[in-house]
């Protein structure tokens, strides 16, 4: 087979480094190598950077409507390329076609409701004179202006989405961009830049560095080329990026256990339904699935009941024909799940059905009586495998659900609205769902994290106030 070795793409050019080494692309499911990516120096990463500088100063001089323009070209070429991108982000990323070929639509969505939503921000304006002693022949106008450059990098599982995610804002907002993918995901970033790229985007502006996030991604991080770093991904590479970051804005949307809480009152039928599809899709690789249920004693029985037809109904298996269940990114991932598992039935927990393992292809697995001393009630599996832990009232369900080191989201289903209101305001979480599985959309809500699940806010206004900072400028009249 005819293996592509990709360039890398710096000051609108694809271009080989002068490493002469490539990065090696497998696919999660067939395990067959699907491409090379450059693996580029420290000193092509000063020139991207010093690229990306010099476009910005042009870039952030062009009217707001024509650098709209540029972006909602891109939303069109994503969409003429969008099966030939989504079959690159199934093999790549093991994701379904039909969910590959979704992603880039919500993409290009995305694109064109950040650009719309830029087009309508306004600045402010204030009198001097609301302050003691202050007057009104001082008049402050207060606008929002871009950073410079931003350091872009996304996780693998939405390599298309959620790096549009932080190139849109930033580009609209008269930024340059350095766009660092994650290495399984570079091969759909690339053709993402590729659509970029026929849009007609002025040079320099976007540069794709490719390399080992753990070779390169400190260098990026630490170089004073960069004003600012929007990061999503886990939270020990998260928290290692904040303390190596120089004095520059940080957004960092990390890892999560988000809680699904049970009560008894629930419509038993819509959690599980609600659970099965937040907790299983893509094989509980996003970073808002539901990763463990706290269920009211007096349910559990019957809820396990309905999980468990549900989850045996999944379909399991390669992405190549649409299951739900596939293969895990890579045999790490797949072997930390199994660790995850192995661990809680060995302290007690019972398996309700799963824990069956064909290569990085891990049956859903569903875990009752699981307990507070075991990993898997605690760690992020990132993986099919679903804990259950029985709660005797709403307030053991809010200590185990605060007790987390993240606060991603979390979802209460009861019937019951004030009950639910009276949960969700002691969640320690940057939202709550009530009788809804936890998700990131619509993209336009504010998308926070807290404690170990992030810093910042993304959500498209607030991706883009995260891109710009205020700049006042006084006028002083002399009458
Ligand atoms: N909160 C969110 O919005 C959100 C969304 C999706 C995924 N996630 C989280 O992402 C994780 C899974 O994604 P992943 O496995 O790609 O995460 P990861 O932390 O392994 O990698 C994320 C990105 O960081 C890069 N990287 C690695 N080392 C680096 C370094 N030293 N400096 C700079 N960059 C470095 C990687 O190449 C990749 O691009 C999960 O924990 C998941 O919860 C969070």
């Amino acid at each position: 087979m005819n293996v592509t070795t990709y360039k890398f793409y710096m000051n609108g050019e694809w271009k080989e480094s002068s490493s002469q080494q490539a990065i090696e692309i497998y696919s999660p499911y067939s395990l067959d190598l699907i491409g090379r990516v450059q693996a580029i120096t420290r000193e092509e990463i000063d020139e991207a950077i010093s690229f990306a500088q010099e476009a910005q100063k042009n870039w952030k001089e062009v009217s707001l409507q024509d650098r709209a323009q540029y972006l909602y070209k891109w939303a069109n070429e994503l969409m003429g390329m969008q099966d030939e991108i989504a079959e690159i982000v199934m093999k790549e990323v093991g994701k379904s076609l039909k969910d590959a070929k979704s992603e880039v639509a919500r993409t290009a969505d995305l694109i064109r409701y950040t650009v719309e939503e830029a087009l309508h921000m306004h600045g402010e304006s204030m009198k001097g004179d609301s302050f003691p002693g202050g007057s009104k022949s001082k008049v402050a106008m207060i606008e929002r202006v871009p950073l410079g450059v931003v350091l872009a990098i996304p996780p693998f599982n939405y390599p298309v989405n959620l790096a549009a995610a932080k190139l849109a804002p930033a580009l609209i907002s008269g930024n340059a961009v350095i766009f660092k993918p994650a290495t399984q995901g570079a091969i759909s970033g690339i053709k993402m830049i590729e659509a970029l790229h026929k849009a007609g985007l002025p040079k320099g502006l976007v540069n794709i560095v490719t390399g080992r996030g753990a070779v390169i991604g400190d260098y990026l991080v630490e170089h004073k080329g960069i004003n600012m770093i929007s990061f999503t991904g886990g939270t020990n590479t998260g928290t290692q990026l904040a303390k190596k970051a120089a004095m520059i804005p940080l957004v960092l949307e990390l890892g999560g256990k988000d809680p699904g809480i049970v009560c008894e009152d629930a419509d038993l039928q819509e959690a599980a339904k609600q659970i099965i599809s937040g907790a299983f899709s893509y094989s509980g690789q996003r970073c808002t699935a539901i990763k463990r249920v706290l269920v009211h004693e007096s349910v559990a029985n019957k809820l396990l009941k309905i999980l468990k037809e549900e989850v045996e109904k999944l379909s399991v298996g390669s992405p190549e024909e649409g299951n739900t269940v596939v293969p895990l990114i890579d045999t790490g991932s797949a072997d930390f799940v199994q660790g995850l598992i192995g661990d809680a039935l060995e302290k007690g927990a019972t398996l309700v059905t799963g824990n069956k393992r064909e290569d990085n292809l891990i049956h859903p697995t569903l875990l009752d009586h699981v307990t507070i001393d075991m990993r898997v009630a605690w760690e992020e599996p990132f993986g099919p495998v679903l804990p259950i832990i029985r709660v005797s009232s709403d307030e053991e369900a809010i200590r185990i659900a605060n007790e987390s080191e993240f606060g991603l989201q979390a979802s209460i289903f009861t019937k019951d609205i004030n009950r639910a209101f009276a949960i969700a305001n002691q969640i320690e979480a940057g939202s709550v769902q009530i009788n809804g599985r936890t998700e990131r959309g619509p993209d336009h809500f504010p998308f926070i994290g807290v404690k170990g699940s992030g810093m910042g806010a993304q959500g498209v206004r607030k991706g883009l106030e995260s891109m710009t900072r205020e700049k006042v400028t006084v006028l002083n009249l002399t009458k």
